[in-house]
């Protein structure tokens, strides 16, 4: 096992407020891990320090020798009135071959759509698109920070399903910051739930049965990871491996 992060006693101040306190949290090679918490709890600032965006104030963030990240926004905006192709954007900031555009909207799950103008995608086309980028560079390690805002919920949900899918294919591990609590939970091997700083973490079924979580989620949301597990535990036992669209993906 490789650890990608290594976070130990991290605060970051974002303007007066200090949005991070001595925060400990790690990541290891193959791993998804979801941090939850309520607005303003400081999930964009942890994603951000990783990335290196912004500095701590107290605390260390160790990374591995040479580790590649890949970043997946909330959202892009795009000037509508510019005429952007898939495959322009994709060139941005540096250019790469037809080959590897063609690869990496194949790993994000995207077909045919090359040539298509940014403007005329879907959400959820759009999204994959971004997730596309993000793998032209072969992370080590995925973030997505609200990567589904939105998208409706079959729509999202597909989305995660292809997360798993590039993580088996490419072995990046993957760290999310999610409102969808029981899709994403589902499919995360750990879960933080984060107020400025760790209030629980563990699996997704510890997590959302710790009384610190259920303090700011409630209850609601355990049923819900029981639903999402079986619903897809059953599409699995249908023997096949979603190379293709599910019906849901159809409507994005
Ligand atoms: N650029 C900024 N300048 C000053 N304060 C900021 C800035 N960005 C964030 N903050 C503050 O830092 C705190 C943590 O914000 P952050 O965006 O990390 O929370 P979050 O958990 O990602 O929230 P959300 O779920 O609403 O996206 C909040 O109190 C926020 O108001």
């Amino acid at each position: 096992m490789t650890r990608l992060i290594n976070i130990a006693g991290l605060s970051v101040r974002q303007g007066a407020v200090l949005a991070l306190t001595d925060v400990d949290f790690h990541i290891d090679r193959g791993e998804i891990v979801t941090v939850v918490g309520p607005n303003g709890s400081g999930k964009s600032t942890l994603m951000k320090a990783i990335i290196g965006a912004l500095k701590p104030a107290a605390g260390r963030i160790e990374r591995a020798a040479g580790l590649r990240i890949g970043y997946v926004p909330q959202k892009l905006h795009i000037d509508p009135t510019l005429p952007m192709t898939v495959t322009r954007f994709l060139n941005l900031p540096r250019r790469v071959s037809r080959e590897e555009i063609d690869h990496a909207l194949e790993k994000a799950g995207l077909h045919d759509l090359a040539d298509r103008q940014m403007t005329r995608l879907s959400g959820g086309q759009f999204q994959r698109v971004l997730l596309a980028r993000a793998l032209l560079d072969d992370p080590d390690l995925l973030i997505l920070d609200e990567a589904t805002q939105g998208l409706d919920q079959p729509g999202s949900a597909a989305f995660y399903r292809r997360i798993e899918e590039v993580r088996a294919e490419m072995g990046c591990a993957v760290l999310m910051v999610s409102h969808e609590l029981h899709v994403v939970m589902a499919a995360s091997d750990r879960v933080i739930c984060l107020n400025r700083h760790v209030c629980c973490h563990g699996t997704p079924e510890k997590v959302a049965s710790a009384p610190e979580y259920r303090a700011l989620f409630g209850t609601g949301t355990g049923g819900a990871l029981a639903l999402y597990r079986h619903d897809h535990s059953h599409e699995e036992g249908c023997g096949h491996d979603h190379d293709h669209d599910h019906p849901s993906e159809a409507a994005e």
